[in-house]
């Protein structure tokens, strides 16, 4: 079945997305812009992934990717039509370089549009353009951006129990993201009869930010990507639904080192995180529960260990506080070290780089699944945000 009502059930399939030509897309001049720290050495991240996606398959996960459900869904006409218009930035190409661009899209059979709709389409791609905007759009611009983000599949949509939240991204670069994830959940057979909990023109929610901490317990980051008032709407979203009892809106740092709350924090076990020495215990929560008619309680702010505790209804939260100098710290946080992804209960894949953060999962009875990731965490994202749950054993049902 799919969905997820814990960060840590034993994992059974998960969406990922292994670079291709978006990456290639990348220069010196675009790469802020486009949320990249450096220039990927593409092949080598390609080679990481199939690593990574291998490690999974070796744990008995399911891999899906994204490319191959979304050329899969662009068979029907229905997907087409709908996608097409919507990845035009019609006040930015004008009529006619517009028009020239979804026909262009339109010709193209499901694996090109696929393509198209990742990697973008450079000015020197369209042949067909012409006109007054086409002619003045520099060289190195494109007519549709590529998604070198798209790699981080848990920012653009989220599971919580049998329902799927297709996010709001909040960064223009990755804002068509979630078009495709949209795209996907509503049209593809796999997933037919799937209810959508929210939607890509709602307030901003990130996936990064959204941890299950438990059956009926949410915890929300909000910081650079996702806003109080994306936290307030999946609140009422998810109340509705009946699908959890307690939200903890937890206010991070507005910077890039700690973007979402997984930079920060991730669960390896049932009442266990690893966490970021210097904020573990100055975080503070939020705690908002339902008064029913669609009204929200919110609580006043306590700490986050606390508040996360009292809400899965456990003594304490086991931190694993990797006790490192801050200088180490500083580094392996930069470097995703706790940008754990379970697999299951004190099972945990992570990067290799951060060896003390490993060392440290390891003390603390955690089984750590390295793998490389020089060149994927250019994009400064680790095994979490590379990887969206679609399905996890249930932890209600074993209780
Ligand atoms: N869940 C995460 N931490 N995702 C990391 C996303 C990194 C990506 N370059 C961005 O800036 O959006």
């Amino acid at each position: 079945m799919n969905g997820a009502d814990s960060e840590v059930g034993r994992l059974a399939t998960v969406l990922l997305h292994r670079p291709g030509a978006e990456l290639k897309r990348l220069t010196p001049r675009n790469n802020d812009k486009l949320l990249f720290d450096s220039i990927p050495w593409v092949g080598r991240a390609q080679e990481e992934h199939d690593a990574f996606a291998e490690a999974l398959r070796t744990h008995g996960v399911e891999v899906l990717y994204v490319a191959e459900l979304l050329q899969d869904t662009l068979e029907y006409e229905s997907a087409r039509e709908e996608i097409i218009p919507a990845v035009l930035q019609e006040r930015q190409l004008g009529d006619t370089l517009a028009a020239l661009t979804r026909q262009y899209l339109a010709d193209l059979d499901p694996e090109r549009l696929a393509h198209a709709l990742i990697a973008g389409i450079a000015h020197e791609e369209l042949k067909t353009g012409r006109g007054l905007v086409y002619g003045l759009l520099d060289r190195h611009d494109f007519v549709i951006d590529p998604l070198p983000n798209l790699l981080f599949t848990r920012d653009s949509s989220v599971w919580i129990g049998d329902k799927v939240a297709v996010t709001s991204l909040a960064m223009p670069a990755r804002a068509r993201e979630s078009n495709l994830t949209r795209l996907i959940y509503t049209h593809h057979p796999r997933f037919a009869g799937t209810e959508h909990l929210y939607e890509p023109w709602l307030e901003h929610v990130e996936g990064g930010d959204v941890l299950l901490m438990g059956p009926g317990v949410i915890a929300v980051g909000t910081g650079e990507r996702t806003t109080p008032a994306g936290v307030e709407r999946l609140c009422r979203r998810v109340f509705a639904a009946g699908l959890a009892h307690t939200v903890l809106a937890v206010p991070i740092a507005q910077q890039r080192a700690t973007m979402h709350l997984d930079t920060i924090c991730t669960m390896v076990d049932v009442d266990t995180v690893v966490m970021y020495p210097p904020v573990a215990y100055s975080l503070q929560a939020y705690t908002i529960t339902s008064m029913g008619d669609g009204e929200l309680r919110v609580f006043e702010p306590r700490p986050f260990l606390e508040a996360a505790a009292q809400a899965m209804g456990v003594e304490r939260v086991k931190v694993i506080d990797t006790g490192l100098d801050p200088v180490t710290a500083e580094r392996e946080q930069w470097d995703d070290g706790n940008n754990t992804l379970a697999l299951a209960p004190r099972v945990a894949v992570a990067y290799e780089r951060n060896v003390e953060t490993n060392a440290r999962l390891e003390a603390a009875g955690v089984r750590v699944i390295r793998i490389a990731g020089s060149e994927l965490g250019s994009g400064r994202g680790g095994p979490r945000c590379m990887s969206c749950p679609i399905s996890r054993e249930r932890l209600a049902a074993l209780v």
